[in-house]
């Protein structure tokens, strides 16, 4: 904050900070795991709360990384034709070493006590009786005979082994809280035998638009349109961004009319029952702009209004404080750019920390510019960009914030610092 600035905060990302610091993570819910699809499919990228510790080393014993012959050194010395003495197979306990002859063993079978190495089977000579296909082929108590070629004599000791608990051991972590339950560690929970396990509750979000133009969503039969009313694109563009998010529970969006008194009464009820209140419209210097107004008068500690943005200059933070946790209200400004924008930049990555993630902030790929115009701006400025290469985006120009069609043309956008005239790279927001 600069004593000369007419803005609160000098960057969309302190704004971002300082809101960061009054929420916290939604709370802990204890749910069941298995191995079913509906159970894999409710746990997908849940927020995991609680670390997940290794219940037994991994892997559990030493294994064999090939399919080959579980052998020690002085094996390798024999020349010519040594006995198959036993098998080692993936879910049965090894059988002993013999010094007699060698132990054939398959990938991710128990390496036997004694065997320092394995030899993959291409590195040896295989005679006959050694495929399970030649079983009948060998006497009763033979599994086969192999020789050594020149290159089996090089294999080192440890080679093919995959050591107990070189992955992990029992008792230490194996997934800190505060991660996305993706693919891989869905089948770390699996691994690891966890039955039940903490998550965070999903973010409740509210989105409330308000304005006297917007038609209701009944007014689809009655047409046409008058050009004094528009449609709510608003609502369709926010629920666009929290949908199918795990962690997001979001519920029909609410509107409310120009009017202090339902106005009031729609914030407050979206802020009892939610984390997150996405508001639009209303929030800037218009005689029917009551939303500051508002959330001052029910309670809200405005953190900040305005920022030097462009689109969406007027934005509102605030927070609203009660005994059971911070609810979160964003003051978007009505123009459909400025709002898209607006909740993709601030609401999401706050979204994140409601929801527990441990690496909540926004670590945005960074893009190139195909070409730059003249043109600066004294503000942070979002610009519409459509990704044309790898890492390479190309401006799409609208009419400003109220230009939706231009904005629907767009993969995401750019925001380039104060007085930046550069191709970049620049931070880069995808939808
Ligand atoms: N005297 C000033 N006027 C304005 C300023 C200013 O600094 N001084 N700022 C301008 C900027 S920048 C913006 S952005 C807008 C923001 O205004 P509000 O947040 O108060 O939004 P409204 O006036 O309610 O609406 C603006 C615009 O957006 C349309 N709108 C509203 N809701 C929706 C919706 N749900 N779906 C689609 N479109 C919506 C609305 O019809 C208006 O056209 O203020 C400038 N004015
Ligand atoms: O800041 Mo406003 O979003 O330019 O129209």
């Amino acid at each position: 904050m600069n004593a000369a600035s007419p803005f609160a905060f000098d960057s969309p990302d302190q704004a971002i900070q300082a809101l960061s610091q009054r929420i916290t993570a939604t709370d802990i819910e204890s749910v069941d795991f298995g191995s079913s699809l509906a159970s894999l499919q409710s746990i997908h990228r849940r927020i995991l709360a609680e670390p997940i510790l290794a219940d037994r080393d991994s892997p559990a014993a030493n294994v064999s990384a090939m399919d080959g012959y579980a052998i020690y050194e002085s094996d390798l010395k024999r020349d010519g034709v040594i006995e198959v003495t036993g098998e080692s197979v993936p879910g049965s306990p090894p059988p002993s070493r013999s010094d007699s002859g060698v132990i054939r063993i398959f990938t991710g079978a128990i390496v036997p006590e004694g065997c320092d190495r394995v030899i993959q089977r291409e590195h040896t000579e295989e005679l006959a009786g050694t495929s399970a296909d030649d079983s009948n082929s060998r006497g009763p108590n033979s599994r086969g005979q192999i020789r050594w070629t020149e290159r089996a004599r090089s294999i080192p000791p440890g080679a093919n082994i995959r050591c107990q608990g070189e992955n992990l051991t029992a008792g230490s972590v194996a997934i800190p809280a505060g991660l996305e339950l993706t693919s891989p560690r869905l089948a770390a929970l699996t691994n690891f035998g966890v039955h039940q396990l903490q998550v965070h509750r999903p973010v409740r979000v509210a989105v409330l638009t308000t304005g006297d133009e917007l038609a209701s969503a009944s007014s689809k039969n009655e047409t046409p349109l008058p050009p004094w009313k528009i449609r709510n694109s608003n609502a369709s563009a926010l629920i666009g961004l929290l949908a199918n998010q795990p962690w997001i529970d979001c519920v029909s969006p609410m509107h409310a009319v120009d009017k202090p008194s339902v106005l009031r009464a729609s914030v407050l009820q979206a802020i009892e029952h939610h984390d997150v209140v996405l508001m639009t419209g209303g929030v800037s210097m218009g005689d029917y702009d009551y939303v500051p107004r508002i959330l001052q008068e029910v309670g809200a500690e405005i953190v900040f209004h305005k920022l030097p943005l462009r689109p969406g200059k007027p934005i509102l933070g605030a927070i609203q404080s009660s005994p059971t946790g911070a609810t979160l209200i964003l003051g978007l400004p009505g123009n459909p750019v400025s709002a898209t924008m607006g909740a993709r930049r601030f609401a999401m990555p706050l979204i994140r920390k409601f929801a527990g993630l441990r690496d909540w902030a926004e670590c945005p790929p960074h893009v190139m510019l195909d070409e730059v115009g003249d043109k600066t701006l004294p503000l942070h400025w979002m610009r519409g960009v459509r990704m044309i290469q790898p890492g390479v985006a190309e401006l799409v120009l609208g009419k400003g914030s109220g230009d939706l069609a231009t904005l629907a043309l767009t993969d995401g956008f750019i925001e380039m610092p104060p007085h930046a005239n550069a191709p970049g790279p620049w931070p880069y927001f995808a939808w």
